[in-house]
């Protein structure tokens, strides 16, 4: 093979940015052949270019605009992450006609449409797979093998962490604390564990997925966002009895022509494939007009998984350069984005009540006066410590929101324990 290689110059050589150091060398001879010319590593910018390190580094400099502005340089990867200078050096590579290939799902799901025109108007690719989902393929089957269908809906558990504490909490009775210790000791959790627990990493996934299911601009700042530091045992208890696992969904859904994307923890039937992801796996559902109901399953992050789905990007870029294919920017379509009040959802309630004559029928028809509907009733103990666990049909967040309002006034109910959405129940 004497064609011209192809020069990849990389930005931050952490986690990530060390998996495709190692890939790249390890997988050289396959990328070759399937790109039809070899792919090198080129410049590396770290923040301290003296520092030891495990994989071999030949051009490095702790300047990474260097990077950006070598003539060599075709394809640049940043793994930096975070907003800036990850932004100016991303958008100052793609204005320069190279393509960029990153895992920074904040980026993305904060700025991703000025980037992705200004890579139309360029000629140059964006591509983010790592960014959502670390090494599992959801960004292509979305944007390519799902391009003829339509889909209506996705739900996904798109943060490791925290699958991990709740699995946890579920299995082992272990608090909330401990296992976020556990999960930050394995390496999974952001280095501020506000990103994950607040559930800030999944909206902007979310924010992404929503983006190409619709051919939508949806911002993480659309994303409806509750994180799980309210989920107690008690409630995952509660879940389990009446057939459900308790997880932090990442969902976007298109329902008369607008938007909704929002992050929270939802009961999911034991049933659902949703249920089975367990420890710090990720996995993203889809149900579409053709294809039906799809699960795409695996690793979210981790040095190699994530850097394999980086790889893949990288021979993307490569092989479009390689045919000179200058990819135009997709048009984008203005749907509005609704609100999380006008959504409808099926809720599940947990009061702490009064176990005397009439209580039930109060609450019940507190719920009836607002228009949602119970499908199922469960009633725990006793006396003062009797609890309601109601689980709603589908109604307007509103509804249910001017309902727990009125619960809040009556003499019976003690307090409102907790609410939680149920999602993937067959309607
Ligand atoms: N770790 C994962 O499993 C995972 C999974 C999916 C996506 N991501 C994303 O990948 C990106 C990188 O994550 P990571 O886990 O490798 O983080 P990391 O902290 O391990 O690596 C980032 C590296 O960038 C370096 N850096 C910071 N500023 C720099 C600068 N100005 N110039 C040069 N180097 C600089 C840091 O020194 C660090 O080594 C983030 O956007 C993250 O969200 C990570
Ligand atoms: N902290 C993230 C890493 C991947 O974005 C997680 O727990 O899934
Ligand atoms: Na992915």
């Amino acid at each position: 093979m004497n064609e011209r290689p192809i020069t990849v110059g990389l930005l931050g050589c952490g986690v990530v940015g060390s998996g495709v150091v190692q890939l790249l060398t390890e997988h050289a001879e396959a990328i070759a052949t399937r790109v039809g010319a070899p792919v090198r590593l080129g410049p590396v910018a770290v923040r301290d270019p003296q520092r030891a390190r495990d994989v071999d580094l030949e051009q490095l400099t702790d300047d990474p605009f260097a990077v950006i502005a070598d003539p060599e340089v075709d394809v640049v990867v940043e793994v930096i992450g975070g907003i800036e200078p990850a932004r100016t050096l991303v958008h100052r590579a793609i204005d320069s006609g190279r393509s960029v290939v990153t895992a920074n799902k904040e980026l993305i799901a904060n700025h991703g449409p000025e980037l992705k025109a200004l890579a139309g108007e360029k000629g140059a690719r964006l591509e983010y797979e790592a960014a959502v989902a670390g090494g599992i393929p959801i960004i292509k089957p979305l944007r390519e093998s799902l391009a003829g269908d339509r889909i209506r809906r996705v739900l996904g558990i798109l943060n490791g962490t925290t699958n991990f504490i709740l699995t946890r909490m579920a299995e082992e009775q272990m608090s909330f604390q401990d296992a976020l210790a556990e999960a930050q000791g394995l390496g999974y959790a952001e280095a501020d564990p506000s990103a994950d627990v607040d559930g800030h990493d999944a909206a902007s996934k979310a924010a992404i997925l929503a983006s190409l299911a619709f051919d939508a601009e949806v911002l993480a700042e659309h994303v409806h966002r509750e994180g799980i530091r309210a989920v107690t045992s008690t409630d995952i208890d509660h879940a389990a009895r009446m057939g459900y696992a308790v997880k932090l969904l990442g969902i976007a859904e298109e329902v008369d022509g607008s938007i909704n994307a929002r992050v929270h923890p939802a009961l999911v039937p034991r049933t659902h494939p949703l249920a089975s992801v367990r420890e710090s796996f990720n996995a993203v559902f889809t149900e579409g007009d053709a294809s039906g109901e799809l699960m795409f399953y695996g690793r979210g992050a981790g040095s190699l998984p994530t850097a394999s789905a980086m790889l893949g990007d990288i021979v993307t870029a490569a092989r479009a350069l390689r045919a000179g294919e200058r990819p135009n920017g997709q048009t984008v379509t203005t749907k509005p984005i609704r609100p999380f009040e006008e959504v409808d959802v099926q809720s599940y309630v947990l009061l702490d009540v009064a176990d005397a004559p009439g209580v039930l029928a109060e609450v019940a028809s507190t719920f009836g006066a607002h228009g949602v509907s119970i499908k199922s009733v469960w009633q725990e103990g006793r006396a003062d410590h009797a609890q309601l666990l109601l689980i709603t049909h589908r109604a307007r967040e509103a509804a249910l929101q001017a309902t727990l309002t009125d619960l809040r006034g009556l003499g019976s109910v003690r307090d409102i324990a907790s609410v939680m959405r149920v999602e993937g129940e067959e309607l």
